[in-house]
């Protein structure tokens, strides 16, 4: 057993690694793993496909979905070189990964530049610099409606 999430962390970080040859990305990788059974394996693609969402473990969520053929992978664990940003924690709770293996600390990337601890202080209401982010609500009475429809529609899908 400690061998197997020995050896999903080892694939998780040789694709980390790999990205500092590539530059297709940050150096961040990740593994999806079900029933014992490797799903997929990816890494950062940021730079590749000029996409900010496609960090490691969004990567890594997107492909095992689209492997698997569904939205839902209960069932399934993630392996993260580096605990997951917000955005990708919020991924693996929407995806309903339950268990999740970080290596590296949020403390980590900051220490090489990324923004992980930021984004969580910011959240926290905690971020010195404010002006990052601009937040502001407008037009509930246009955007209610949508809602409004869902609640009484029959045939709706909560995920
Ligand atoms: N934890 C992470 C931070 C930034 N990029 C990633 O791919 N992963």
């Amino acid at each position: 057993m400690c061998t197997n999430h020995d050896y999903f962390m080892q694939l998780a970080a040789d694709e980390a690694s790999k990205n500092n040859k590539t530059n297709e990305g940050g150096p961040f990788g990740a593994c999806i793993v079900k029933e014992g059974e490797l799903v997929v394996v990816a890494h950062n693609l940021v730079l590749a496909t000029n996409d900010p969402t496609a960090h490691a473990e969004v990567s890594a969520i997107r492909a095992a979905c689209a492997k698997l053929g569904t939205h839902d992978l209960s069932g399934c664990t993630l392996y993260t070189s580096c605990y997951p940003c917000p955005m990708c924690l919020s991924a693996t709770i929407w995806a309903n990964i339950k268990v999740v293996y970080y290596g590296n600390l949020a403390a980590d990337a900051d220490a090489i530049g990324f923004r992980d601890d930021f984004i969580y202080d910011f959240i926290e209401g905690q971020a010195v610099d404010t002006t990052v982010l601009q937040l502001s609500p407008l037009g509930r009475d246009k955007t209610i409606v949508a809602f409004n429809e869902f609640a009484n529609k029959q045939d709706k899908t909560i995920y």
